[in-house]
């Protein structure tokens, strides 16, 4: 029988008469004693791991009503994300958001919606789409029948100065999100935002969901239609169940500070001048305005008419629904009339420069046919630009208050 050369190692170690010296032993416990504390500091003290934030997140998702879903909303702390969170939660569905504070624009504002979700009874993890362990024990912890893939970056100039945050938050994530999906037994099934700016320049009005979308004006546009074709592909390669929604240029209370409506309001309160896109041979820029209850009816409806997802564990067992929705008012308004509708609103008159649009990829107009979301969803937009400007200037003066004179030249 070979002597015991140390006591204090495995039995193991002995076996395989591994021979190790005092310091490098001593050197050895040291690293196992850090690397367990570590272990054990890491299980207990990151809430991705406490039971109390297994129980906080299946909490959220429990579902209170006769036939409801439980959904994970991506983006949830978002401008979209959030009103369509409180909507689902409000009627007794379960509902877990995820959302990575980013800072495109204001996490302070997204602290605030996330504080309002809770409230509700939403739980919003802080944490990536592309950090596909956090997912996959998302998946684990909760069942979700479905996903509403919300999360993106958003805006459409901003692409211009980093395109590569349009390539991580559009595509690579999307695929992340996606071999989740394939891999769930169950599948969930799959309800994403696409964009109206995909329909990039083409001539052809209102713009229909049976018209071919190329060529993209811009970087965002491009990532959104490789979303669109990428979600093609797993529908038919694993069965899932994709709709995909080309959201037109949304707007109301608690929206992205990014966008011109709510930049034109800041700016006329403080009294600052602010600059009018025009188009080729001086014609005016237009836009889909679309009121955000109108947006949520529509996200709603497509989670409710999504049929299933008919794959497991990655294999496919027939054909899953693909669809795609053109989410907008069908109406277009030129950027100057939004900017009259402010001025009436804000009782404030605005100086405006007027300035030809350099060659940023902004498309110059948009108008859209509904009536395949009308027919399939039972979308029918009610708020007019008028009236839902009114309330979004309301939440504004709420929220921001009204600028003293002092500072309005700041
Ligand atoms: O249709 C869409 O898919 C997109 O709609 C909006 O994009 P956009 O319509 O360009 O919204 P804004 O950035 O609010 O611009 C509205 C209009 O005002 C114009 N504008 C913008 C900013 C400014 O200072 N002046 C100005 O005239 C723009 O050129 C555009 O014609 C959103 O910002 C995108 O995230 C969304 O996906």
């Amino acid at each position: 029988m070979p002597p015991l050369e140390d006591p204090l190692l495995p039995p193991t170690f002995h076996q395989c008469r591994f021979k190790i010296n005092n310091s490098r032993r001593r050197f050895t416990m040291l690293f196992l004693w850090v690397f367990f504390f570590t272990a054990s500091f890491l299980t207990f003290f990151t809430p991705n791991r406490s039971t109390s934030w297994h129980q906080t997140l299946r909490s959220s998702a429990r579902i209170r009503r006769h036939n409801g879903i439980s959904v994970l909303v991506t983006g949830a702390a978002g401008f979209i994300g959030s009103h369509v969170s409180i909507a689902l939660k409000n009627r007794g569905d379960g509902v877990v958001g995820l959302d990575n504070f980013d800072q495109y624009y204001s996490p302070s504002l997204k602290k605030t919606r996330r504080d309002l979700l809770h409230l509700h009874g939403v739980f919003i993890v802080d944490g990536d789409i592309n950090d596909h362990r956090l997912l996959t024990l998302l998946f684990s912890t909760v069942e979700f029948t479905h996903v509403m893939h919300l999360a993106a970056q958003v805006g459409v100039q901003y692409a211009v100065e980093n395109p590569y945050a349009y390539v991580r938050s559009n595509i690579a994530s999307l695929v992340t999100l996606l071999e989740q999906c394939k891999l769930a037994d169950p599948q969930p099934a799959i309800v994403w935002a696409s964009s109206g700016s995909v329909y990039g320049t083409q001539n052809k009005t209102p713009f229909s969901e049976m018209d071919r979308v190329d060529p993209p004006t811009t970087i965002y546009a491009s990532t959104k239609k490789t979303g669109e074709e990428i979600t093609h592909t797993y529908n038919r390669l694993y069965g899932l169940s994709i709709t995909g929604l080309r959201f037109f240029t949304v707007y109301g209370p608690w929206g992205r500070p990014d966008m011109a409506y709510f930049s034109f309001t800041k700016r006329i309160l403080q009294g600052k001048p602010i600059t009018v896109y025009r188009g080729k041979n001086h014609v005016d820029l237009a836009r889909d305005f679309i009121y955000i209850d109108d947006i949520v009816k529509g996200c709603v409806a497509s989670l409710d008419t999504s049929g299933k997802s008919i794959g497991s564990g990655g294999l496919k067992n027939g054909s899953a629904p693909y669809r795609i929705f053109n989410l907008g008012n069908g109406s277009p308004v030129s950027v100057p009339a939004l900017v009259t509708i402010l001025e009436e609103n804000l009782k404030m008159k605005v100086m405006k420069d007027v300035v030809d649009m350099c060659g940023n990829g902004d498309d110059s107009f948009a108008y859209v046919n509904i009536s395949l979301a009308e027919r399939e969803l039972g979308y029918k937009p009610t708020t007019d630009l008028q009236t839902g400007l009114r309330e979004f200037v309301k939440w504004y003066l709420w929220y921001y208050g009204k600028p003293c004179v002092q500072d309005r030249n700041v």
